[in-house]
């Protein structure tokens, strides 16, 4: 299985730039998904892998096989690309059986008719549907219709999968389902797979890598727990995962550990940092609500530790979400205790959080959730 690569490509609809300047490359036999928000690019990136779509300009190469040059104004048709692919939709021909949806394919690419019969079971049978090969899509489920989907890209046995969000048309708990399934069925197969997403826990869960997109740009590559654990930006962190931010500027910095006066608060706080920056810089101190400690005791101890008040609580299942009060910050915490009320201490080590370069909480309406009246 072929290594995905995509250099310098850029995509402009008129005078708008909807890619600017992607690269990445995938690994043979990779899980690597493509994260954003709605718009960013994500679609049209693996579009242009398919051929579905024109890039202004770039390369994109598979297994050294060169698919786009606009330079050499080279572009493979789509049909030529040998790519598996399953949409949002599915998709799938109405009117045509099961069996007739995966004959398609195969009848384009002229395979004998013994040939044909023993790889549409053979798909069939990979994804658990050789039973229903005589119904119509509309006489199944919505988690089978998906699945004859992938199977109808896997029957000609594709050097590359493309998946453009297949699951989010299933309801919540099939989701999930489906999602295990996936990535077993991705595993076994051992076939390099690129998937488009803006669903961040399919992200975690499914990917080997995930490239995180904003606006057209790809802001980071890692993998789920570099891009949980250390985001690149404030915008990552709070795409990826749930995340408090707090304003406020740099005191001092030293032997890697940062101090920062948190606008609203007058609180200082101690937060790991190994960036460039010197006393009096706007900052954003970023901390996931998992590695906050709430306690009721007055003798706390810690490298950080800020008086606060319970303004809410809600159980949700294994644990419990607390909304404290600090300054005129609404700090989101989240704890296995669920008597905790008046005034208490938020605990948080150096290593807890992390340290970003300017004032910037991510969007307004996090800003709105996270702020309450001073
Ligand atoms: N044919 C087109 N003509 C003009 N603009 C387009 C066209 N196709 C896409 N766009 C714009 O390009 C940008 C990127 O679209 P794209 O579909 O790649 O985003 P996406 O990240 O996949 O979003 P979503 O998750 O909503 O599908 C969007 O602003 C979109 O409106």
């Amino acid at each position: 299985m072929p290594e995905v690569h995509v250099s310098g490509l850029h995509k402009k609809f008129g005078d708008v730039t909807v890619l600017d300047n992607i690269n990445f490359t995938i690994k043979e036999g990779e899980f690597f998904t493509l994260l954003g928000p709605s718009g960013c690019g994500k679609s049209t990136t693996l579009n242009s892998i398919a051929g579905l779509e024109t890039p202004t300009s770039g390369s994109i190469t598979v297994g050294g096989v060169p698919f786009v040059d606009t330079e050499k104004k080279l572009y493979m048709p789509t049909e030529e690309r040998n790519l598996g692919m399953v949409f949002q939709s599915y998709a799938l021909w109405p009117h045509m059986t099961v069996e007739q949806n995966l004959v398609m394919p195969l009848a384009i690419r002229k395979v004998s008719k013994e040939e044909k019969a023993s790889r549409i079971h053979e798909a069939l049978d990979t994804v658990g549907l050789a039973h229903l090969k005589d119904r119509f899509p509309h006489q199944l489920s919505g988690g089978q219709q998906q699945r004859v989907a992938l199977a109808r890209a896997l029957v000609y046995s594709p050097s590359v999968l493309l998946l453009d969000e297949p699951l989010s048309n299933l309801d919540a708990k099939l989701r999930e389902q489906s999602r295990a399934w996936l990535k077993r069925l991705q595993v076994e197969l051992g076939i390099t797979t690129v998937y488009v997403t803006h669903d961040q826990d399919e992200a975690l869960s499914l990917s080997d890598r995930i490239a995180v997109m904003f606006e057209g740009k790809m802001t980071q590559i890692g993998t789920p727990a570099e891009i949980y654990e250390k985001p690149a930006t404030a915008a990552v962190a709070a795409f990826v995962g749930s995340c408090n931010f707090f304003t406020g500027a740099l005191e001092q910095i030293s032997g890697g550990t940062a101090h920062v006066r948190l606008d609203n608060t007058g609180l200082v706080v101690k937060v790991a940092s190994t960036l460039d920056l010197k006393p009096g810089d706007a900052v954003t101190v970023a901390v996931r609500p998992e590695r906050l400690r709430i306690t009721p005791s007055a003798n706390a101890a810690g490298a950080n530790v800020l008086e606060t008040t319970v303004l809410t609580r809600s159980y949700v299942g294994s644990r419990y979400e607390y909304g404290l009060k600090l300054g005129s910050n609404v700090v989101q915490v989240v704890s296995p205790d669920g008597n905790l009320d008046g005034g208490v201490r938020l605990v948080f080590e150096p290593e807890d959080a992390l340290l970003y370069a300017g004032a910037s909480v991510p969007s307004a309406e996090a800003q709105e959730l996270m702020t309450v009246a001073a």
